[in-house]
């Protein structure tokens, strides 16, 4: 079955799920050990830096989950993954993060037979302040207009994308907010990734709530691994009352 088919029959079945974004800078099969059995799917990625990226992905394989790479830039893919997160970060004022990168990979994600998972990137307050924004020269979309945010929403899916990120950037002093997954759910009903800052599971638990499909952590786990269970309990408890 393909990643994206295995998704969203998770998404069906529980009402959400769970992502946890592993930087290739970091010893990421240590981690990987500790939270494997708490996670539906393992993003690979970072926005600064990409080393030993083919062996430490392979090791990776070893615990049986989804491997989806997440790249900061084309040099984060490797054949090693099984699908990839083919983003276009909508509201970047640089043509590069909005179709230029993705084109470069595409030939060596066709080659590699990674599965394209079409998903619009979308970078919100306070992004700038994190790599990704310094990055990825972002038009950065205020938190409290989540109407714009729906906008880029409707607009990914008219355009054919199936997923939305929404992303406030790894290690974002604030998540986006609830209101704004609200709204962009609503208008767009497209399938929703939301990340960045998400540093206690009734945070997550919330967002599920709000109409997160999958809620992805990433550096609060380097501190700390003992919580990816506490917070796949959040999300599921979440998915599961959200059918109610
Ligand atoms: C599809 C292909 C081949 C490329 C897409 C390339 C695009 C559009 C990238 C968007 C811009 C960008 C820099 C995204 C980075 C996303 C990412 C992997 C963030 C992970 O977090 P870090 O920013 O590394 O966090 P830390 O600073 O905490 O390490
Ligand atoms: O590291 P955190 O803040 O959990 O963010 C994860 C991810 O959304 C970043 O792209
Ligand atoms: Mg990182």
């Amino acid at each position: 079955m393909k990643v994206e088919e295995r998704i969203n029959k998770i998404i069906e079945e529980d009402g959400s799920a769970y992502f946890i974004l592993l930087d290739p800078e970091e010893n990421i099969i240590d981690i990987a050990e500790q939270v494997y059995s708490y996670v539906d799917a393992f993003l690979v990625g970072g926005s600064i830096g990409i080393s030993n990226l083919d062996e430490k992905v392979k090791e990776l394989r070893k615990f049986k989950k989804p491997i989806i790479l997440f790249p900061g830039n084309v040099d984060g893919l490797t054949r090693y993954a099984d699908a990839v997160l083919y983003m276009s970060l909508m509201n970047s004022l640089n043509p590069y993060w909005i179709v230029t990168a993705p084109t470069l990979g595409a030939l060596k994600i066709l080659e590699y037979k990674l599965e394209p998972i079409p998903t619009a990137y979308l970078c919100i307050e306070p992004a700038k302040k994190t790599s990704v924004g310094f990055v990825g020269d972002i038009k950065e979309i205020p938190r409290d207009k989540p109407k714009i945010a729906a906008l880029y929403c409707l607009s990914a899916k008219f355009f054919g994308m199936r997923w939305a990120y929404l992303e406030a950037g790894s290690g974002a002093e604030k998540p986006v907010s609830d209101e704004m997954i609200k709204l962009c759910k609503k208008l767009s009903g497209i399938n929703l990734i939301v990340g960045g800052g998400i540093k206690k599971p009734e945070i997550a638990y919330n967002k599920v709530l709000a109409g997160a499909d999958v809620i992805v952590t990433g550096n609060i786990l380097e501190k700390d691994t003992n919580l990816a269970e506490k917070f796949y309990d959040s999300i599921k408890k979440a998915g599961r009352e959200k059918w109610k």
